[in-house]
């Protein structure tokens, strides 16, 4: 029979999972940031970075291997709460949708209830992302240092352009995570169910919380690539570049560098998701299994 869900215990399992999604994705995501922001080489020059494995050699080389670490507090502190709201709000959108707590949820109910998730999240994920994408590239130029972490960042935005500019790349990221979410726990909880043996869909297995977590997680990026990369842009570029938003980003790219250039950082963005994500589902169902151990009537 499946678990009764409630609001607390997937708040908690859920920033839970959001802490192991960054430990272990943080490396891959730093080259993401940097292949997808780098600048454009002048004619008959070599881009900055070859690839997902030129930017991790030269990281390391130049950074140490910590440099690929550099920005996790902003998402160890924006990514846990995000992730919390996260479940939070599948939980919620599984709920609106169940005439009874049990009821087993279709595809397209799952979807909705994931699309709802990914609105709950967009309040905390526009800055968090705003801020990482920012030290990121920051750390990967050899021009002036403008911010000396992440609170700095914050008290520069607010300073030039208030709460607008630290929520610069709402839409972008509204478009990124509403249907990626939908996406990913439609695909997790079905291929979760799917794997299980007859009549023990409830039971926690590590090794299909992995395959579908990991698996969830990739196509997630499936849908999200582009958007992301459109708000990356967008986030690091200077004020008043981009007038009309992600509308001008668009635009841009598809005159100067055409519509692969929305795939960049699809390698890393991969690889990084399995284990990312395998992460987070198993440290969400751990989670869950403890605080139903310790609090049952929870
Ligand atoms: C963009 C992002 O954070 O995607 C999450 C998965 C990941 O790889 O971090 C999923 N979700 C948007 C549902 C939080």
């Amino acid at each position: 029979m499946p678990q009764k869900t409630s609001a607390i215990k997937d708040f908690v399992a859920g920033g839970f999972g959001g802490s192991c999604t960054v430990v272990v994705g943080q490396p891959l995501d730093t080259i993401k940031v940097r292949l997808q922001t780098q600048p454009l080489p002048a004619p008959g020059q070599k881009p900055l970075y070859a690839g997902t494995w030129d930017c991790a050699l030269k990281t390391i080389r130049n950074e140490g291997f910590f440099g690929l670490y550099k920005g996790m507090a902003a998402p160890l502190v924006g990514v846990t709460p995000m992730f919390a709201v996260c479940f939070l709000g599948f939980g919620i959108g599984k709920k609106l949708q169940q005439t009874t707590p049990d009821q087993q949820l279709t595809a397209v109910q799952l979807f909705n209830a994931g699309m709802l998730s990914g609105v709950f999240t967009t309040a905390i994920m526009t800055p968090g992302e705003r801020i990482k994408c920012l030290l990121q590239v920051q750390a990967a130029s050899s021009g002036p240092k403008l911010y000396k972490g992440p609170i700095d960042v914050v008290k520069v935005l607010y300073r030039e352009g208030g709460i607008r500019s630290i929520y610069k790349g709402t839409c972008a990221t509204l478009l990124r995570d509403v249907p990626a979410s939908g996406m990913y726990f439609m695909s997790y909880e079905w291929l979760k169910r799917s794997m299980a043996p007859a009549g023990k869909e409830g039971e926690l297995s590590p090794i299909r919380t992995v395959v579908a977590g990991g698996i969830a997680g990739m196509l997630n990026w499936l849908v999200a690539i582009g958007p992301d990369v459109l708000k990356s842009r967008l986030q690091t570029a200077p004020e008043g570049k981009y007038p009309n938003g992600i509308r001008s980003v668009f635009v841009e790219i598809m005159k100067n560098e055409g519509p692969q250039a929305l795939f960049k950082g699809a390698t890393p963005v991969m690889i990084r998701a399995f284990p990312a994500n395998a992460a987070c589902f198993l440290g969400y169902e751990v989670a869950i299994k403890f605080l139903n151990m310790i609090a049952p009537n929870l």
